[in-house]
């Protein structure tokens, strides 16, 4: 891997760590910012690239750094909100999968793969904070109790993350793909 890469890998794993501080504490699992670098690094850095940011911020913070919303350490893994943390890794691989190898530059078409990105975080996440309460932590939560607290409420605020990071994709991603030498590829211009 190139020097360049592994810094933008290491930069957005950083931005992961950044967005998981700034957090709303709501009931079981926070609102967290995090989202914003998970999109962010699927759409600028590609599948590979993203998927390895996210792994790294996941490493990073199973190794006992405390760079999750509720700290870091091996044990995170009991913690209801890790699987959320697992869909980030996929998202952002299924996210650049996407609009790279789509080629997409629209509004709509990042807009949508974004969306896309955000229901496997989600679906990763609430399938582990079900298991979790039963299983790991013996307090169960009824699948409604799930679809509240592990998706209705942290949902609308992704929802503006994500109009807001696929205006930023569409503002940076021109300047990052001719720094990461992807101008080559065919990325146009993208386009509203
Ligand atoms: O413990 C962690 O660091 C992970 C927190 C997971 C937060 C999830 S991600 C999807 C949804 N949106 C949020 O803002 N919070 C939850």
């Amino acid at each position: 891997m190139k020097v360049k890469n592994i810094s933008f890998v290491a930069m957005f794993a950083a931005l992961t760590a950044i967005g998981a501080f700034i957090k709303i504490p709501i009931p079981y699992i926070p609102f967290t910012l995090q989202i914003v670098a998970v999109y962010l690094s699927g759409a600028l850095l590609g599948a590979r690239l993203g998927f390895f940011s996210q792994l790294c911020y996941i490493a990073i913070g199973l190794v006992g750094v405390p760079v999750f919303a509720d700290g870091g350490g091996f044990t995170y893994v009991l913690k209801p909100s890790f699987g959320y943390l697992l869909g980030y890794a996929i998202a952002a691989f299924v996210g650049g999968l996407l609009i790279h190898r789509y080629r997409y530059t629209s509004f709509r078409a990042i807009f949508l793969s974004n969306l896309f990105s955000l229901f496997i975080v989600y679906l990763i996440g609430c399938a582990w904070l079900y298991m979790a309460m039963k299983w790991l932590l013996q307090a169960p939560l009824s699948a409604k109790q799930v679809i509240v607290t592990g998706f209705l409420l942290p949902v609308p605020g992704d929802l503006i993350l994500c109009l807001f990071s696929t205006l930023l994709i569409m503002k940076i991603s021109p300047q990052i793909n001719r720094y990461l030498g992807k101008e080559n590829k065919k990325w146009a211009k993208p386009s509203l």
